[in-house]
């Protein structure tokens, strides 16, 4: 069923304002200047248009946030103020709902049925290898897909967003290798480059000359379903009536499916079968009705599952946090502007200083002229929903989550591996390179105590000391194996990457140490390198629990099948790698140095219990996924969801307490 609007894919650029398209027609405003803000210059009649009607869009948020400042915008950072060291960072009241309530929706509701477009566009420019790679993968138990990867947004002042997005992505790339895509806005309009590869090559210096503003968001993807091709390639650009949306997103919504049908049903016309597509037609949609922060929350109030967005609405840069904060996103101060990225290491390449996490449940709304940011509490949990995976193995150990250094957190696990598992052998080896901060906590408790865990009366140059050396050579030119699309990649990656030292094994028994054991990929391969190269003992230890789980929140583990500890006993495990022994850290261990509640950390892989309301699967506390409306029932949809918005802002829903 349609409600009459007109939603169709837009091929080509991205930016149009209704049915009129002015990509194609406007010059760059001043493509060569090295300024922020677009210039004006050259801005032909539908580009001031559009522009007049994003002033008035805009005009009327920053209005809203000023009726809703003392309730719901429960923190406004300025460069001066925090130059000043005058940061108040918690102002939270706890009526929000009732303070967006007192806002004026922009677009009528009526809007929705008289033949507004929402088209939905494609990235600008396709790489030729996206032909190479249009397999489509295994989903996840037919649920959708199960990706994760690494989000930016900047807003600065004076100089344009392009080049320090380009090396904020450098600095995520290890969270994806399959995609890389930057969209800038120049105040006028969005530029848009995403290709297929690595960031170093689908970006050349004239790609990024074109990226024009000093706003922008940026994106790397690392795909384990729906398509594995520039369909999928993000930031996704999407232009309707009221401005241009683009979107990055990290992490997987688990009713995606559900919310694609009714708006389907309706009229949308969706040209991916990924998940970020549904958040971006959700959201232009809810722009259509109301402002910028209502429709966030709208949006929010009807997806389920992890999600770390940045978002471009026109010029102005979002960063949102799933109600959970499943995963990592935080704010940092650069000196002429702000940054917001999945994790801190981005803002360190950008020489920033990490202002905090974003909380779960909160929007970020950076000033367009890098000025400030605002912040305004959407939702309100009782438990957060941490992945502890992010820790253990997918974020830069340089990197600070949840307030927590990465690296210290492993160097932590191995100490706690070695009092759980820990076995006396001649030498103690990382595996490269995620098992490195692990090994060296480790090799340090096992150098303090002995496995039984009485002091070790010896040192490093005593016979009885426990060596800790590199005895595993990483080639440098081979990337991260477990995010490699398909196993026959990976099977053959793990062998390229990885080789032994000989004179470091040779007659020796030897423990490798690595972060976690997924398919077993890795650690078959390893156990049978060690003994070729003449090792008289091979134990392996691992610094997380048993993977016995699917992850449908954005970790390559889709199924069960592909799970070697689904399955198996520890033991069975042991006999399948070949290792002589075999340890795995403990559940309670990984919360403890994590310093959180397992009730505030999402532990769904490694005990089968999710945080998530999941078909088929267990939860592990009170959570049920929002009601959508069913594709037969696309108009009576609109009108649930009219009203139980209008509940929503009525009943209010508290802001999040100060931290
Ligand atoms: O049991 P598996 O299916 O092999 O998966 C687990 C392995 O994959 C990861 O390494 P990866 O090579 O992806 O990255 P890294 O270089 O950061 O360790 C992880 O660190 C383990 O070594
Ligand atoms: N890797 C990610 O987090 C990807 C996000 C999103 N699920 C996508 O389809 O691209
Ligand atoms: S299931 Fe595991 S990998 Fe997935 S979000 Fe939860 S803890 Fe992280
Ligand atoms: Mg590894």
């Amino acid at each position: 069923m349609s409600d009459g609007r007109d939603v169709t894919p837009t091929p080509g650029r991205a930016i149009e304002s209704g049915t009129e398209s002015k990509s194609e027609t406007k010059p760059d405003a001043n493509p060569d200047a090295e300024t922020g803000g677009g210039g004006d210059a050259g801005a032909d009649a539908g580009a001031h248009k559009t522009k007049e009607l994003d002033s008035e869009v805009l005009s009327q948020l920053s209005a809203d946030r000023d009726d809703i400042s003392t309730e719901d915008k429960i923190e406004t950072k300025t460069k001066t103020k925090i130059k000043a060291g005058n940061e108040s960072d918690h102002n939270a009241g706890n009526n929000h709902s009732n303070a967006i309530d007192q806002t004026t929706d922009l677009k009528s509701a009526s809007s929705l049925n008289s033949g507004t477009s929402v088209p939905i566009s494609q990235p600008s420019k396709i790489s030729s290898s996206e032909d190479k790679q249009q397999t489509q993968r295994q989903t996840n138990s037919g649920s959708g897909p199960t990706e994760k990867c690494g989000v930016v947004g900047v807003a600065l002042t004076g100089r344009r967003a392009a080049r320090p997005l380009y090396y904020s992505l450098y600095a995520l790339q290890h969270r994806g290798q399959e995609s890389a895509g930057i969209v800038t806005h120049d105040g006028f309009q969005q530029h848009s480059h995403v290709e297929m590869g690595l960031v170093g090559d689908a970006f050349d210096e004239s790609d990024l000359n074109t990226l024009a503003g000093g706003t922008g968001i940026g994106h790397v993807r690392y795909p384990t379903s729906g398509g594995v091709n520039a369909c999928c390639a993000q930031p996704f650009s999407v232009s309707f009536k009221s401005g241009s949306l683009g979107l990055s997103h990290n992490g997987n919504l688990v009713n995606a499916d559900e919310i694609r049908d009714e708006l389907e049903s309706l009229g949308h016309a969706f040209t991916s079968d990924g998940d970020t597509e549904v958040i971006a037609h959700e959201l232009a949609r809810n722009l259509l009705e109301a402002d910028l922060v209502r429709a966030v929350k709208q949006t929010m109030e009807r997806i389920h599952g992890s999600y770390a967005l940045t978002i471009m609405h026109d010029e102005t840069v979002l960063a949102v946090r799933d109600p959970e904060g499943n995963r990592p996103l935080c704010i940092g101060e650069v000196e002429d502007g702000y940054v917001v990225a999945s994790e801190s290491a981005a803002i360190d390449t950008l020489d920033g200083e990490l202002v905090r996490d974003v909380r779960p449940g909160e929007l970020v709304v950076l000033d367009a002229d890098g000025s400030g940011f605002e912040s305004y509490q959407l939702t309100d949990r009782q438990n957060t929903a941490h992945c502890f995976f992010e820790h253990v193995y997918f974020a830069r150990p340089d990197s600070v989550i949840n307030e927590t250094l990465v690296y210290e957190a492993r160097r932590n696990l191995g100490r706690k591996l070695w009092a759980e598992q820990g076995v006396e052998t001649d030498v103690v080896m990382p595996v490269p390179d995620s098992g490195r901060a692990f090994a060296s906590g480790y090799a340090d408790a096992a150098n303090e105590t002995t496995a039984d865990g009485d002091i070790r009366e010896t040192t490093s140059t005593n016979d009885d000391a426990i060596e800790f050396a590199e005895g595993l050579m990483k080639n440098r030119y081979v990337g991260r194996t477990f995010i490699m699309p398909t196993q026959d990649e990976r099977e053959r990656a793990v062998r390229l990457k990885l080789n032994p030292i000989k004179s470091t094994v040779e007659g020796r028994s030897v423990t490798i140490i690595d972060d976690s054991i997924v398919r077993g990929t890795t650690s078959r391969q390893l156990v049978q390198l060690l003994r070729d190269a003449g090792a008289s003992e091979v134990h392996v230890r691992i610094g997380a629990p048993q993977i016995i789980a699917p992850c449908y929140m954005g970790i390559d583990m889709a199924s069960r099948d592909e799970l070697i500890a689904a399955d198996k006993s520890t033991e069975e495990i042991r006999a399948e790698i070949d290792a002589d022994s075999l340890g795995y850290l403990s559940v309670d261990a990984v919360a403890d140095v994590l310093g959180e509640h397992r009730s505030d950390l999402c532990l769904g892989c490694v005990t089968g219990s999710y945080p998530y309301d999941i078909d088929n699967e267990d939860s592990d506390r009170d959570v049920t996924r929002p009601v959508i409306a069913g594709p037969d029932t696309g108009a009576d949809a609109t009108n649930q969801k009219n009203e139980s918005k209008q509940e929503a802002a009525s009943d209010g829903e508290p802001a999040r307490a100060d931290d």
